[in-house]
């Protein structure tokens, strides 16, 4: 049989259904789906393909999920390091963003951040920023598979001009995306501080009709909560469940701040939690109670947050973060082995954002998604167990190859889609821009 790709390797690790490992394998690929995986010489009897590729050092894992970035803050990596959440946000973050955000702003952040995400071995983001149109026309100019956030925040932008503009530019973007193959919406309220009530029913209201993910940060820092008891008289999570927002769609992202009662009922209520360790431990937020919410039965996903807040788009380093804090914050080095970590790394995203019919896993059936991690680096041997050196030992340097719906945006660590000289040069000009204006009298 005649297929476009056959991608033979040393390991295969699917991460679905269990921690299986394939010895030199093939994934036989075509019109960008996993059509059979099976023993290379096998392969070798059963396929013709336009091209075939040895990766015989290699390890082949799904591509990494990123399950929560604010990819075009890529530009703004670095303007307010070593500050609190709100400090950060209100003194410095906003005040920028209200000065300098616009269509070419999200347009070159992006491209920076899916760059940086493409040579980390990430082959979806789920994204909230605004001119969320922008982050999805360049994800599909380039390759990447996304969800883009339909914004929703009480104070205008240069976006939207309030919550009901945010939300008829935010359906205007689902119309036109209901036929993209690569990117799709999810809403995404910002967060309790800055979301009244009534946009949220709004919200909940057309999720539910559209059949869409909530995408929300929640109980990111002790500030929160208690500005939530003085303005709401309750906390965060206790608000949204009498409005009704939590349920199977919800994605509460960072969730440092819990009660044992609080993880049963978000655990009852089927939602998911993106951990974002790297920017929890930056903004001094604290620690999410991973190996408590996955006990209790919550799916947990990994993300990065924003270049401002993490200072990187590493998801290998989230994972490997993930696992870690997992262990000292449980007392127990047995909580969140390193399948544990892959697995929120990748199926766990996809379940979170509606997509692990298609992606988080190799499974015949499922988009080609997939990353190359080299096992054969000083860094990565010996090797013992492969999916341990991924998780342990292994960093984003040794990615190096990813293809998403079986296209290849990275060969041998070159972006096949990005032009790198570009991304350095406009990244330039945004640097010189923020830094060269100064106010007058
Ligand atoms: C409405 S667009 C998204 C909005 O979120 C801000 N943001 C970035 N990181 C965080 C974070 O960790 N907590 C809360 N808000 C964050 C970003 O600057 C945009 O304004
Ligand atoms: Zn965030």
């Amino acid at each position: 049989m005649l297929i476009d790709t056959l991608l033979k390797a040393r390991w295969i690790i699917p991460v679905e259904p269990d921690r299986t490992v394939l010895d030199n394998h093939a994934l036989a690929v075509h019109g960008g789906r996993i059509i059979d995986i099976l023993p290379i010489p096998e392969a070798d009897a059963k396929y013709q393909a336009a091209s075939v590729e040895s990766f015989d050092r290699h390890a082949l894992i799904p591509g990494f999920v990123n399950a929560h970035t604010h990819a075009a803050m890529s530009l703004l990596r670095g303007v307010a390091d070593d500050r609190p959440l709100m400090e950060w946000l209100l003194d410095h973050i906003w005040p920028l963003e209200q000065k300098w955000v616009s269509e070419t702003f999200v347009r070159d952040g992006t491209d920076l951040a899916m760059a940086e995400m493409i040579r980390g071995g990430v082959t979806c983001f789920n994204d909230m920023y605004f001119f969320p149109e922008v982050t999805a026309r360049q994800a599909a100019r380039y390759g990447l598979r996304a969800v883009v956030g339909l914004i929703l925040i009480d104070f205008p932008s240069a976006w939207a001009s309030g919550p009901d503009d945010y939300l008829s530019k935010g359906l205007a973007l689902h119309d036109e995306l209901r036929h993209n193959p690569l990117v799709t919406a999810a809403f995404a309220p910002h967060a309790p501080y800055s979301v009244s009530d009534e946009p949220l029913l709004k919200i909940r209201t057309l999720a539910a009709e559209l059949d869409r993910p909530i995408h929300m940060h929640l109980h990111e820092t002790r500030d929160e909560i208690d500005q939530g008891r003085q303005h709401y008289g309750m906390r965060p999570m206790k608000r949204l469940q009498q409005l009704d927002v939590l349920g199977p769609s919800f994605v509460a992202v960072h969730m440092t701040q819990l009660t044992d009662e609080e993880i049963a009922q978000f655990a009852e209520s089927g939602g998911s939690v993106v951990h974002c360790p790297e920017s929890n431990l930056k903004l001094a937020s604290g620690f999410c109670p991973v190996a408590r919410l996955i006990d209790a039965g919550v799916n947990v996903a990994i993300g990065t947050d924003g270049a401002a807040s993490n200072n990187d788009l590493d998801v290998m380093g989230e994972m490997r973060a993930a696992a870690l804090l997992a262990k000292a914050v449980s007392n127990n080095a047995a909580a969140v082995p390193a399948h544990t970590a892959l697995r929120m790394a990748t199926l766990n995203g996809a379940k979170a954002l509606g997509l692990e019919a298609d992606i988080g896993s190799l499974e015949v059936g499922k988009a080609a998604d997939i990353t190359a991690i080299r096992l054969d680096d000083l860094e990565t041997q010996p090797l013992y167990d492969p999916i341990s050196n991924v998780v342990y030992a292994a960093g984003r340097h040794q990615v190096s190859d990813v293809w998403v719906a079986g296209r290849r945006l990275l060969k041998n660590r070159e972006l096949t889609t990005l032009d790198i000289e570009e991304l350095f040069q406009k990244t330039a000009a945004w640097r010189e821009k923020l830094t060269s204006v100064q106010e007058r009298p």
